[in-house]
């Protein structure tokens, strides 16, 4: 495709995106549903140009006023994937000597918000719970995520599918703390696989494989996973219990359970009940209360530790709606808790940064319920032989007792969990 007509797509997308009426990962998707003409290389394009955008809106909002053309233009051309002569050709000349100008600006001459691309109410509890290392993590949300595939264990070996990947010329390392992953070069078409078709692997965050290892199911068992979506944790958690026992995947949105059916399909587990619910007193929740052995609570949250998957979400979530979620949190988090049989276990966790929907929720769970004893997480990990599991935890007074895991320190997306037993 002509540089020039590829330019003005990711114009267009990007004013799409910066409506900020819908997630960018579906506006994305529709677009190329609305636009078969692109092929791969200019999907990818047309997606990391304008997720760069996100990443570094305040930047670009900075940058973009002093250049000529539309907003969205100058925002695609500050952010365009691609070999910098391919974007030039696609440029007038005063568009390029307003790109090498921007290009020459100093990081050391921008005020903060243009280097960490934050919005301040995120800025004050990551600075608070970060100190210097607030910058380490700013710079590691303003990259892409690297791509992670759980292997299926309950089939096959990590190393037998690491050297199949390598037949088909994708290069793969062992992830450092789980088990079952392996860390992609680059973002292959990984659908077109036979390890893919037969299930042998699913595309998963490391940080969320170590949360489904945190609930060690065994063989057997009566586990619920309470807001299983489209089941990436599901799919773990069935494989640990050797596809046994009774795994109910529970979610109050049946579209997102929907999802799971052909993952659950290529894993070839069959202890899995995909189950929509109406919310967490749903009468089935009644029927089980006191019966499950192991509770995952994977609770909906503001995202904010995917931001380098989601970087639209630090723009569309506000306090107002982080202060929502937490009583969604503790609600569901107090209904499910129902669930878990005496000598049973409980996992909450969640995909966000902010202590306000971690160890608060966490805390003021283990005051109100003297029943459910709280465990050190990375000890439980370290249990379970992942290496380097101390480094896992939290730092500070509850150094072991919750997983935290930061893009910055562990190439994960930014994950919370805490362990309780019930007495
Ligand atoms: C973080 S996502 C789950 C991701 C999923 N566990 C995975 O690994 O792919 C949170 C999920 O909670 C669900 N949810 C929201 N409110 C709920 C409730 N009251 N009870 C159960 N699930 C709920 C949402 O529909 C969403 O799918």
């Amino acid at each position: 495709m002509h540089p020039k007509a590829l330019l003005e797509a990711c114009a267009d997308l990007v004013g799409l995106v910066l409506k900020f009426d819908h997630p960018a990962d579906q506006v994305v998707s529709r677009f190329f549903r609305d636009h078969r003409e692109f092929g791969p290389r200019e999907r990818a394009t047309l997606a990391e140009t304008v997720f760069t955008v996100l990443r570094k809106k305040l930047l670009f909002d900075h940058l973009s006023p002093s250049g000529s053309g539309s907003k969205e233009r100058r925002m695609a051309i500050l952010g365009f994937y691609g070999p910098r002569d391919f974007l030039k050709s696609a440029l007038n000349d005063t568009e390029k000597r307003w790109l090498d100008n921007c290009d020459a600006v100093r990081p050391e001459d921008l005020l903060e918000r243009h280097r960490h691309n934050l919005p301040e109410w995120l800025v004050a509890p990551l600075k608070a719970q970060l100190g210097d290392q607030f910058w380490a993590l700013a710079e590691s949300l303003q990259q892409p995520a690297p791509l992670d595939l759980r292997v299926n264990a309950l089939h096959d070996k990590r190393a037998d599918v690491q050297k199949e990947l390598a037949l088909a010329s994708i290069k793969a390392v062992a992830t450092p703390f789980s088990p079952w992953g392996l860390r992609i070069d680059g973002k292959p078409a990984l659908t077109k696989l036979d390890a893919f078709a037969r299930g042998a692997v699913e595309v998963q965050d490391e940080g969320s494989q170590l949360l489904a290892m945190l609930l060690d199911a065994k063989r057997g068992e009566m586990v619920v996973d309470f807001c299983a979506g489209a089941g990436g944790k599901t799919l773990a958690i069935g494989a640990t219990m050797r596809n046994t026992g009774r795994l109910y995947a529970f979610d109050t949105s049946a579209h997102r359970l929907d999802a799971l059916k052909p993952r659950l399909a290529r894993s070839k587990l069959s202890n899995v009940h995909p189950a929509a619910i109406a919310h967490e007193r749903d009468e089935r929740i009644k029927r089980l209360a006191g019966k499950i052995d192991r509770v995952l609570v994977d609770a909906p949250c503001s995202g904010l530790g995917t931001l380098r998957r989601n970087p639209d979400l630090k723009w569309r979530q506000s306090p107002q709606s982080v202060e929502e979620m937490t009583l969604k949190q503790t609600a569901i988090l107090q209904s499910s808790s129902r669930l878990v049989k005496s000598g049973g276990r409980l996992v909450y966790a969640t995909c966000s940064v902010l202590p306000q929907e971690n160890e608060a929720i966490a805390e003021a769970f283990s005051a109100a319920n003297p029943d459910f004893e709280p465990q050190e997480a990375t000890e439980l990990l370290s249990a379970l032989k992942v290496e380097g599991a101390a480094q896992l935890g939290a730092g500070g007074p509850n150094a072991t007792r919750y997983l935290r895991l930061w893009p910055h320190r562990h190439a994960t997306d930014g994950f919370f969990a805490a362990v309780w037993n019930r007495k």
